[in-house]
């Protein structure tokens, strides 16, 4: 994609009014074939405008996309049967209709039918561990196995692209690990994947290489061993620490900003990996018992990274 724009009309109804909203502000994005790429930002950074977009289900304001060579303003059947698209939610899944019941109604919409169409739908129940729960309606699953239907659902046209938006947002984390696992089975067969998320983990451990975009920009485009070290760099030491030891410890290599708030506990951030664990050590040696050791949020790990020009949380 280059130069994507897209700018909503700002105020509410049909005659609206307001400030214009810049969603997309000029994104330049070129995710390669068989690649595992993560679109990773915070609430309201644009993702999702973006996967719209993609998907031929909103049309930009300026720029120009194309998905496998199709066009996305002009060529959207092309687009649209090349691709599989995963939202998080409820939405696209009819919570009446059993699992295999929802994967045959797509793969008819599809063009499938017959025996194909069965066959298809067996091998992705299988694929997504589902096999057992087919026969059940979609409505009593639990957030994972709903996610792993519309995983198979994506899947059900065979496409060479999968777009996933925020696939493991509110799953619990064993079920967000075995959806992982089944994104790596995506990139063993050479898909290509584009997934959205703000969990800097889950971008690490699944993508080749990872674009941080925030307010409609995409600031940089990593590789998940940069990210990696972003993280066990920047770690939050807390306890309730004697001043002349705050003195001491704030002066170590690696320990960025050091504060104390009003219920006299103090806080260290660190910038090196590995400080953590020697600020720990020094103040159970001076006999400090509370300690707690946190990862920042994804919007501090940027503040330390891009400085002023971090992330912003909008909305
Ligand atoms: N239909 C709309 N009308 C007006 N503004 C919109 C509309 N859709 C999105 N926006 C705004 O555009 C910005 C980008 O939203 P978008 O949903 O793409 O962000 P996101 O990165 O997907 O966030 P989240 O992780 O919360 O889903 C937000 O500030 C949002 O309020």
């Amino acid at each position: 994609m280059t130069a994507l724009r897209r700018v909503f009309a700002g105020g509410k109804g049909l005659r609206k009014r307001g400030p214009e909203h810049v969603a997309l502000d000029g994104v330049d994005l070129v995710v390669d074939a068989g690649e595992v790429h993560g679109l990773l930002g915070p609430n309201g950074a644009g993702k999702t405008t973006l996967c719209k977009i993609l998907s031929t289900v909103l049309l930009p304001s300026g720029g120009m996309a194309k998905v496998l060579g199709h066009d996305v303003v002009t060529h959207t059947a092309q687009v649209r049967t090349s691709m599989g698209i995963v939202f998080g939610g409820e939405r696209g899944l009819y919570g009446r209709l059993t699992a295999r019941q929802n994967l045959k109604f797509w793969g008819a919409l599809h063009g499938l039918h017959g025996k194909q169409l069965r066959t298809r739908v067996d091998a992705l129940l299988d694929r997504v561990g589902l096999r057992d729960r087919a026969d059940d309606r979609v409505e009593a699953f639990s957030r994972g196995m709903k996610q792993r239907v519309h995983l198979a659902r994506g899947m059900v046209g065979d496409p060479a692209l999968l777009l996933l938006d925020e696939p493991t947002t509110g799953m619990d984390p064993v079920a967000a690990k075995d959806f992982r696992a089944l994104v790596g089975e995506l990139r063993a067969e050479r898909r290509t994947v584009l997934i959205t998320t703000h969990d800097m983990v889950e971008a690490e451990q699944v993508c080749d290489r990872v674009s941080l975009i925030d307010s409609g920009r995409i600031l940089a485009t990593e590789s998940p061993n940069a990210l990696s070290e972003w993280i066990t760099r920047f770690e939050r030491v807390d306890a309730l620490v004697p001043p002349e030891l705050v003195s001491r410890l704030r002066t170590l290599p690696g320990v960025g900003s050091v504060s104390t708030s009003d219920d006299g506990r103090t806080r260290f951030e660190t910038t090196e990996e590995g400080v953590a664990a020697q600020l720990v050590r020094s103040l159970v040696e001076a006999g400090v018992t509370t300690v707690t050791t946190s990862k920042p949020s994804l919007e501090e790990v940027y503040l330390h990274v891009f400085g002023g020009n971090g992330m912003a949380v909008r909305r």
